[in-house]
């Protein structure tokens, strides 16, 4: 059957395909959070169930979990995989250096996690993710909701000295109510100007009493797999400077694009 994508989930699709081709047979796998880590989970579901791929995933969400167990993936904790030997997760912003943004999904702090327990962490992206300097995308911090206003305040006092917050630093909300992170806390978007370090502004935000983690990646992500709506796949290895390119073809079992709620 030929599948009846859009362009943006085209692009998400190819670059999940193609990412999944690194996972081999006996690999401890981190699964990310997002609607182009969903596709990923998918494409690695359909290659247990049809192909007998050996894995397991250690997912960064209760989200992915509940979606790695439904295509068959067996899920086990970190604790019990102890140390990954992939991470596959998708990303807000990448810049040329492959540092990254994550967090619209709420999800940042177990990715950062997982993605730090790994030899190595595949981003897979389509084309609007790539940007030339972060920053663009709200940076979300996740902070305990013990004085998170005090928090918030904190957090401002210092990037006013960074200079590099923008017009405001908002709670993220569900609803009415503050969002809830798998960990109990809540997400602070930062809108800001510029970041002209990140490692900078990651160090200092990690130092604020109250922040549990931010969404800046900083040497993290080894490789980008970047999808495009024709199907292209483009692949940057940060190690290795390999850039290559290559077109999938989107023609799948019915069984991959069964389940698109996610
Ligand atoms: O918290 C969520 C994650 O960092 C996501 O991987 C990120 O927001 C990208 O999500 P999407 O693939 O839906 O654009």
């Amino acid at each position: 059957m030929s599948a009846n994508l859009s362009p943006i989930d085209t692009a998400k699709f190819v670059a999940a395909r193609r990412a999944v081709e690194y996972v081999e047979d006996g690999m401890k796998v981190g699964l990310g959070t997002g609607s182009t880590a969903a596709w990923m989970v998918r494409c690695l579901g359909e290659l247990v169930r049809e192909e007998g791929l050996r894995i397991v995933g250690v997912p960064t969400s209760s989200r992915t979990a509940e979606l790695a167990r439904r295509v068959g993936i067996k899920v086990v904790s970190l604790d019990e995989a102890k140390w990954l030997d992939l991470t596959i997760d998708g990303a807000d912003e990448v810049d040329p250096a492959l540092n990254l943004i994550k967090g619209g999904g709420g999800a940042l702090l177990q990715e950062k996690i997982v993605a730090t327990a790994s030899d190595r962490m595949i981003v897979i992206a389509d084309a609007s993710k790539h940007v030339e300097t972060l920053g663009a995308f709200p940076l979300p911090v996740e902070v305990i909701p013990f004085g998170w206003q005090t928090t918030k305040a904190l957090v401002e006092e210092t990037l006013s000295g960074l200079d590099v917050l923008g017009h405001s630093t908002t709670l993220r909300l569900n609803g009415e109510a503050p969002y809830v992170t798998d960990e109990g806390n809540f997400i602070l978007d930062l809108h800001l100007k510029r970041i002209g370090n990140a490692r900078q502004t990651s160090l200092v935000l990690n130092q604020i009493p109250g922040v549990v983690e931010n969404g800046l990646f900083i040497d993290i992500c080894d490789i980008v797999v970047t999808g495009h709506g024709d199907g292209r796949v483009v692949i940057n290895d940060i190690n290795t400077g390999l850039r290559e390119e290559e077109r999938l073809e989107v023609v799948e079992s019915e069984n991959i694009f069964a389940d698109l709620d996610d």
